[in-house]
């Protein structure tokens, strides 16, 4: 479904929706695992998440223009679920730069059993700080994207073996800037389906946050995030979908 028109706040303002939703929990989620690129399913859970969601969107009568959503099976299978509780025929466009932050060798690892094996600190950075990388994964593992037929095609030096959230902002970057961006510019009201931490640092960017503040951002499961934007892209104001429903 076409927006029609951009609808106007009572200043007269243009306003466009980006819509961020991280996707319904995922088995790993609910088993307490570092999970980035690690293609895992949602568990029933979010899976009821993602219906909600569509729900909400639906029962408000949101109008959405084109969804785009990671490549990983989580956050696709929450879009999937989400348009069809609209009963929208959208496409779901995957982009591989909307995939979670790599956590490098700490994939597949509980809290615990990654303290045991790096020791804290190199655990605790990764989750605390902006710029604090997880340990790498060597070039041969079978977690490293460029030894999976799903990333055959793109420049193995563009994979990560292992991220700080600067890091996967900065790979986010084309696109969001070739592709999303320009949806939001022409009006289009757009759907992102991704991950905590990639999320985070695309709020950080929309307003203008220090790389401390990013890291306060709390994102939960499956509830849609509202970004009303001004024909500049600047957020006008920001909420849950289930909070003014
Ligand atoms: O990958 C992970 O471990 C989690 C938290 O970073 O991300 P998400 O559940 O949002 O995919």
């Amino acid at each position: 479904m076409m927006a029609e028109f951009i609808s106007e706040t009572k200043a007269g303002t243009a306003i466009t929706r980006l819509v961020l939703l991280r996707h319904g929990q995922s088995i790993w989620n609910r088993d307490k695992m570092f999970t980035g690129w690690s293609d895992v399913a949602l568990s029933s859970k979010g899976e009821q998440e993602a219906e909600r969601a569509g729900v909400l969107l639906q029962q408000a009568d949101f109008i959405l223009d084109c969804c785009f959503s990671s490549t990983l099976q989580r956050a696709f299978e929450t879009a999937r679920i989400v348009l069809s509780a609209m009963a929208l025929k959208l496409p779901v466009q995957k982009c591989w730069r909307l995939n979670e932050r790599h956590y490098g060798a700490l994939e597949g690892l509980g809290r615990l059993a990654a303290v045991r094996k790096f020791g804290l600190w190199p655990v605790l950075r990764t989750q605390i700080s902006y710029d604090g990388e997880p340990p790498r994964l060597e070039m041969d593992d079978a977690r490293f994207p460029g030894n999976q037929s799903g990333y055959a095609g793109i420049d193995v030096k563009e994979l990560p073996l292992g991220e700080s959230l600067r890091l996967a902002a900065q790979r986010l970057q084309p696109c969001w800037q070739r592709i999303i961006k320009p949806e939001l510019e022409h009006g289009r009201n757009v759907l992102i389906v991704s991950h905590k931490n990639l999320l985070r640092t695309l709020m950080g960017q929309l307003e203008h946050l220090t790389p401390q503040q990013v890291m306060k951002l709390k994102l939960p499961t499956g509830r849609p995030l509202v970004y009303e934007l001004d024909r500049t892209l600047k957020p006008v104001r920001h909420y849950y979908m289930d909070e003014i429903s």
